[in-house]
């Protein structure tokens, strides 16, 4: 049996030219949804994703706005421009590029940025709305991962979900939405003695660890959709997730690829939470 490949980048582009459909009815009434992206240092891959995030708002009618920042930028400097961003009524979603440099606190600087406005859904009021079942944004790329198990049709419910990862911006937040779903979750990290165990018995696998060759094969349950939320390198430096995708292709039933899986989900879904903070301010 081979594994239907998801192919994210078709299913990010579906959803980016509804956000665009959205975003111009919503500028039609002087409300065009705007973005702003806040980079501190020189990280290059750092710098090529906020570009790609401002290019993805500006082809798609959203405005934004790239503020780039030196390394040593002082704290209160960040937080005063988060201040006015955040005063700013043409900005519905404020994103600051993680990680941040070491001198800065990101729990401070995420709590600085206006709820309403986190569209990166990474606040304590943000994961609290989840964690309760509130109506809120959701971290883009957990949000992402539930769009591409989605579209394979099959229903999460009564099903066993394994998340490997446990970071608060994936693995916690991809539980949680999978339990909303109705899925039995098992969270599996570090500390985990026997990974295979667990992921033997998943319907569903979300790998999100940032290792390579973290699931193979032997770990995968016939059929099982399998979602790949890693970025690594490998030795050529060609970019590859956590999955071995070569191997686990043969097994899996469903099976998202790294690039083209969750990447491009990851920024669809950031353009769908600008819109959403958008609409909901233009209703106030
Ligand atoms: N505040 C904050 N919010 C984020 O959402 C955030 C962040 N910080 N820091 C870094 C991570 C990483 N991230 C990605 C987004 C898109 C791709 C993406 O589009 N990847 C393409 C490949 C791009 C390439 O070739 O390098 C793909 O997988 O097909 C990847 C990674 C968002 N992040």
């Amino acid at each position: 049996m081979t594994a239907q490949i998801i192919d994210g980048t078709a299913l990010s582009h579906q959803i980016r030219s509804q956000v665009a459909r959205e975003a111009a009815a919503l500028t039609a009434q002087g409300a065009q949804p705007g973005l702003a992206v806040i980079l501190v240092g020189e990280d290059p891959a750092s710098a090529v994703y906020v570009r790609n995030k401002v290019k993805a708002c500006r082809e798609h009618g959203l405005h934004s706005v790239l503020e780039q920042y030196p390394a040593d930028m002082a704290e209160a400097d960040l937080l005063a421009r988060i201040a006015a961003l955040n005063a700013d009524p043409a900005i519905h979603g404020i994103l600051v590029q993680m990680p941040l440099p070491k001198h800065l606190d990101p729990h401070k600087v995420i709590e600085a940025i206006a709820t309403e406005k986190d569209v990166d859904g990474f606040s304590v009021q943000s994961a609290g709305e989840l964690m309760s079942g509130l109506p809120g944004l959701r971290p883009a790329t957990p949000f992402g991962c539930m769009k591409l198990i989605e579209s394979t049709g099959v229903s999460l419910k009564g099903k066993h979900a394994v998340v490997i990862g446990r970071s608060n911006t994936v693995g916690k937040p991809m539980a949680l939405l999978l339990l909303q779903a109705n899925a039995t979750v098992t969270i599996c990290h570090s500390g985990t003695p026997d990974l295979a165990v667990h992921t033997r018995q998943a319907d569903i696998v979300v790998a999100a660890v940032g290792r390579r060759n973290t699931l193979t094969a032997d770990m995968v349950k016939p059929g099982a959709i399998v979602i790949d939320v890693g970025i690594n390198r490998n030795e050529q430096g060609k970019l590859c997730g956590d999955v071995d995708f070569a191997s686990v292709k043969e097994v899996a039933g469903h099976l998202t690829p790294v690039p083209g899986g969750v990447g491009p989900m990851t920024i669809a879904m950031l353009l769908v939470n600008t819109l959403e903070a958008a609409r909901a301010a233009a209703a106030r």
